[in-house]
């Protein structure tokens, strides 16, 4: 993959008065803030590992972060297990965890089949996925970006006849590991087209972890234009190194629901080289600083993330949890 044609063509300086500056803006006004953590690690983490995980390790990783304070943890998916055998165990795993009140355990249905096959398993949320760029979607999916909108309509219609609340995802919002830069108004087309038949949020991602503050903040004045941030998310994936700082830049547009992968787990099976999104342990560590509220404890979260690495047998990707160790706290 050629990440440079990321890059854009002038180093652009900091707007808005510095970045240091509005985080002490962005901590100052919203001390009280919450903001809400979509732990995708059981899902979008483990889609993409290597090692093929039994149902057990999965529901006891789903069972482990229940205890942690997250309120959002999603599951697994529903797709075709000829693309993404990693998910075939989704039934199971859906049968098989504890689920606790206050918990949502949302799983991800690219078709009405997987959304009939979640509801069976009793899902009571899921979330469509679509993509800013049809080179993507088309690896993906095996549709264009404008076909797979038009695959999800049946399912908006089937989860408002069963009450199932529906999330939307955006793909390759500042770029595509086939097309390069992806221009932002092609974002809004797509978050636009998802918030009008119906989901409750969007998630803007970065699949392959390119984007720059100044890549995400041209993105997010486009999206935020177009629809509310109290109705957006983002889903940062760090290959670059940049997830936090982009996750920073995106609260300053008023975002508050973050999605993060434990220990910084996965991948994305459609963009080879891509790492695992912000790990949830780092993200808790920055947003407590900020002084923002999580609802997470961060030494159990510690511990889930070190579990999963056993399991793995690989280290953590979480710079907390490898500090967490070396200083003997957990
Ligand atoms: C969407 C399809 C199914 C289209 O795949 P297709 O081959 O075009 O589908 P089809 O409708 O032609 O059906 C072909 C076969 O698949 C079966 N099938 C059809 N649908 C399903 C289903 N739901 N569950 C199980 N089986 C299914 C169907 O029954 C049939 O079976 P056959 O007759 O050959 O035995 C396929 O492309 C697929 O499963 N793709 C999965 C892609 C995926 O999971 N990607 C990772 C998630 S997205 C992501 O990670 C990004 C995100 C969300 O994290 C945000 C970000 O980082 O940007």
């Amino acid at each position: 993959m050629q990440f440079a044609k990321y890059l854009p063509p002038t180093c652009r300086s900091i707007q808005r008065g510095g970045f240091s500056n509005a985080a002490r803006h962005l901590a100052q006004k919203s001390s009280t803030d919450q903001v809400r953590i979509v732990e995708v690690g059981p899902r979008d983490g483990l889609q993409n590992e290597a090692k093929l995980l039994p149902a057990a390790v999965k529901i006891e990783l789903i069972d482990r972060l229940s205890e942690t304070g997250l309120r959002t943890i999603e599951a697994t998916s529903f797709v075709s297990p000829k693309w993404v055998p990693q998910m075939g165990d989704n039934t199971e795993v859906m049968r098989g965890i504890h689920r606790l009140p206050g918990i949502s355990y949302p799983v991800l249905t690219p078709n009405l089949k997987g959304f009939e096959s979640a509801l069976a398993a009793g899902a009571e949320e899921v979330a469509v996925f679509g993509a800013a760029s049809d080179a993507f979607s088309m690896k993906n999916v095996n549709c264009t970006a404008a076909e797979a909108i038009e695959r999800f309509k049946p399912v908006l219609a089937a989860a408002q006849k069963h009450g199932v609340r529906v999330r939307g995802y955006v793909s390759t919002v500042v770029g595509c590991p086939y097309e390069g830069a992806v221009d932002p108004q092609a974002v809004v087309k797509v978050v636009q087209a998802l918030h009008d038949m119906g989901c409750y949020e969007i998630s803007l991602g970065d699949t392959i972890g390119v984007g720059t503050v100044g890549s995400m903040r041209r993105m997010l004045d486009a999206v935020t234009r177009a629809v509310p941030a109290e109705q957006l998310a983002v889903h940062c994936h760090d290959t670059y190194g940049q997830a936090l700082c982009n996750i920073l830049a995106s609260l300053e547009y008023g975002i508050r629901v973050v999605d993060a992968s434990v220990s910084g787990l996965g991948g994305c099976p459609y963009a080879r080289g891509a790492s695992g999104n912000a790990a949830t342990e780092d993200v808790v560590y920055m947003l407590h600083g900020l002084g923002l509220q999580t609802g997470v404890d961060l030494d159990k979260l510690i511990n889930v993330g070190r579990y999963i690495c056993g399991e793995l047998g690989r280290p953590s990707e979480s710079k907390v949890n490898r500090a967490w160790k070396g200083s003997g706290k957990a």
